[in-house]
């Protein structure tokens, strides 16, 4: 999506948005934002009094109250211009999105052979048949077979992505297409439910929710316009008893000026436009609340292959213990792995073709196949003469031998080690009760990790890696990585419990990963950022997913999650600060209009009464648009103690808040003063 990126001030965009403006004035969409909606009765009240000023006795001021009925519109269509402007990336991203998706012919396996249908057609559990230069008919796994994907359409990235069998990288999009070689992939979306539509209603805001935070703010708004319309309403009895006839007009715009209008008209844009800035960072997040709670986050885990790693794990060496020879242990550990699909596996019948080694396969041909799982760390084969192959993490292979009262080679450790302290994973071969040796799993650190865990620290937010491997393959990544802790050996619910000891502990957790063992953690943690490349358990169960694959890329979500909260603060303190400033412009001028002796509560010597109450009016109907920037583009956002952020803000915001409106109305005055 990158590639598609639109400019903030795209002609197009604007256009849409005033006249969506307009559109949004219809008062069942106004009565979801309380504040505007008691402006919008107001500005219909104000203009019933100018156009039948008969039936309301109001004939000697049709010219003051069109002024106020035009400042009142205008002050609903700025907001509403807010939240539309907001929204325009979004509807202009989820339009291109939509044209791209079509009808694809779809190569559907029918019992033995291949049909043409529709993609329209396919339903979770067909099988399908992709071939270079086809689109990929649906949402699926790769079952069998390797091919390049371009994944453009929906990443913006043009280098392809290899997807395969089995492992962390079988996960394909509808609408991606293949650019060499063959899969054969189980489609697992039905029709309306596939990854892009999803996207076209994130990205457009079909189901936009409040986020819990925003609903709070939203209540507090509402109380205050409750509590000002209230003082208002009986203001004009009180005063009519001491003898003072008060203007309706007056007291709506009054009303108006005193409500929350201006964090009112701006909330939602507010909202939209974090989640905006998370989707132009090409990160998808599946609700306001995910990116909020981001903003809040304290621990981040991390799994170690694929995230912190390439996670491209490839045998590069075999290491036989004593006793045992290459060709011996490359037998077994290619034995173990003719039917494992995972990239392991094939990495080590790989390994024997470029050592030039061979083996028996017609031992194979009707054995049984043990798959690789998170919680045995083992793969491998039953043979049909009942000899039992097995190869997987150290640890795990010596209990399982041990079990079969075989023996630990004295030097197994060691050689186990001799890879670990590389950073590499080893995996121990067995046949039946006899170690045979160590196949060395090589991976890399991506580039820059350091630097990105630096910057967290900074934040006050601390790593944790969580790891499937062996304790000292995971301290030398750590170390390597400059995470702040690790926890090696866990499986699936070593990662959940550490994610609720942290949550338990008061701490909002983080999680990336890309496995399918690792969705049931992503679920969990408050915030689960998925990466594109992994399986669609993963994809499913979490409330983020990066499209680039990148996980680093959280340390940026948690900063735009931060941003948007104290853009939030910032003009909610700027926005009461400033009607408070508004009410020593306009109570003196409304006794002033019934009372010209008042003359000595003008304390900001304005023009005169009428000027005044415009004045006010248009300073808090003017400064919704002139925020729409700042709301738009978040406050600054440097890493800092929350306590010092705070206090710096309520400086600026608060002081500006109160400081801005004497400063606004009494220039506006000097030009309303000539004019009326
Ligand atoms: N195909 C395989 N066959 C046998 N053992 C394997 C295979 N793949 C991995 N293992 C072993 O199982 C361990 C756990 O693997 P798993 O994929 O769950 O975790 P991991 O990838 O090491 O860690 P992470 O959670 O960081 O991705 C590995 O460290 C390795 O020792
Ligand atoms: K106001
Ligand atoms: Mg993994």
């Amino acid at each position: 999506m990158t590639t598609k990126r639109k400019s903030m001030l795209d002609s197009a965009i604007i256009g849409r948005a005033v006249k969506d403006s307009f559109i949004k004035l219809n008062p069942l969409m106004m009565m979801k934002n309380p504040v505007m909606f008691v402006v919008e009765v107001g500005t219909l009240v104000v203009l019933l009094m100018t156009v039948i000023p008969g039936y309301f006795g109001t004939e000697d001021r049709v010219g003051f109250n069109l002024t106020v009925f035009l400042i009142l519109l205008f002050t609903v269509l700025f907001a509403n211009f807010a939240e539309a402007l907001a929204e325009g990336r979004g509807k202009a991203q989820a339009d291109s999105l939509k044209k791209s998706k079509q009808d694809i012919t779809a190569n559907k396996i029918v019992g033995g052979g291949v049909k043409q249908v529709v993609s329209t057609e396919l339903r979770k559990g067909d099988i399908v048949v992709v071939s270079q230069g086809e689109m990929i008919p649906g949402d699926g796994e790769v079952i069998e077979g390797l091919a390049s994907v371009d994944e453009s359409a929906i990443t913006g990235e043009s280098a392809p992505v290899i997807k395969e069998a089995g492992g962390d990288f079988s996960s394909v999009t509808g609408g991606t297409r293949v650019v060499s070689d063959q899969i054969k992939v189980r489609i697992m979306s039905d029709p309306g439910e596939s990854f892009i539509d999803r996207m076209i209603s994130l990205v457009e805001g079909a189901k936009r929710q409040k986020t819990p935070n925003e609903l709070a703010l939203n209540t507090l708004l509402t109380s205050l316009t409750l509590i000002f319309l209230i003082v208002v309403v009986t203001l004009a009895p009180i005063a009519k008893y001491v003898g003072v006839e008060l203007d309706v007009p007056v007291l709506i715009a009054l009303l108006v000026c005193l409500i929350p209008t201006t964090i009112g008209g701006l909330l939602s844009a507010i909202g939209i436009a974090g989640m905006d800035r998370v989707t132009q960072f090409n990160v998808l997040a599946m609700s306001g609340k995910a990116v909020e709670a981001a903003g809040d986050i304290n621990t981040m885990i991390l799994d170690k292959t694929g995230t912190i790693t390439y996670g491209n794990r490839m045998a590069s060496e075999f290491l036989p213990v004593k006793g045992a020879t290459v060709q011996e242990l490359g037998e077994w550990a290619a034995l173990s792995s003719a039917k494992d699909e995972t990239p392991e596996g094939r990495s080590v019948l790989e390994l024997m073709k470029t050592k030039q080694l061979s083996y028996p396969a017609e031992l194979v041909e009707n054995a049984s196949f043990i798959p690789f799982t998170a919680e045995t760390r083992m793969s491998g084969t039953d043979l049909p003469d009942g000899r039992k192959v097995r190869k997987g993490a150290v640890d795990a292979v010596k209990k399982w031998v041990l079990s079969q009262n075989g023996s630990v080679p004295a030097d197994l450790d060691s050689t186990g080690e001799s890879v670990a302290v590389l950073g590499g994973t080893p995996l121990a071969v067995s046949v039946d009760n006899r170690i045979l040796g160590i196949i060395y799993l090589k991976d890399t650190v991506k580039p820059g990790m350091q630097e990105r865990f630096a910057e967290l620290r900074r934040m006050g937010i601390k790593t944790i890696m969580c790891t499937g491997d062996n304790p000292l393959t995971a301290a030398t990544i750590a170390r390597e990585a400059g995470v702040d802790d690790f926890v090696a050996e866990s499986r699936p619910e070593d990662k959940i419990a550490l994610i609720k000891r942290e949550q338990a502990a008061g701490s909002l957790v983080a999680m990336t990963g890309d496995g399918t063992n690792d969705a049931p953690a992503l679920a969990q943690a408050d915030v689960g950022l998925a990466m594109n490349s992994g399986t669609i358990a993963a994809k499913e169960a979490a409330n983020m997913i990066d499209l680039d694959s990148d996980p680093s890329k959280i340390i940026e979500v948690v900063a735009i999650g931060k941003q948007l909260l104290m853009t939030r603060g910032a003009l909610t303190t700027f926005s009461i600060a400033n009607d408070i400033a508004k009410y020593f412009a306009i109570i003196p001028a409304m006794f002033m209009l019934a009372i010209p002796q008042m003359d000595a509560l003008n304390i900001m010597k304005l023009g005169s009464p009428s000027s005044a109450i415009l004045s006010a009016l248009i300073f808090n109907a003017v400064i919704i648009p002139l925020l729409i920037p700042l709301a738009m583009r978040g406050v600054a956002y440097k890493p800092m103690s929350a306590s010092k952020l705070l206090s710096k803000n309520l400086l600026i915001y608060g002081l500006g808040g109160v400081l801005a409106p004497f400063v606004g109305i009494k220039l506006l005055d000097l030009i309303v003063h000539i004019w009326i």
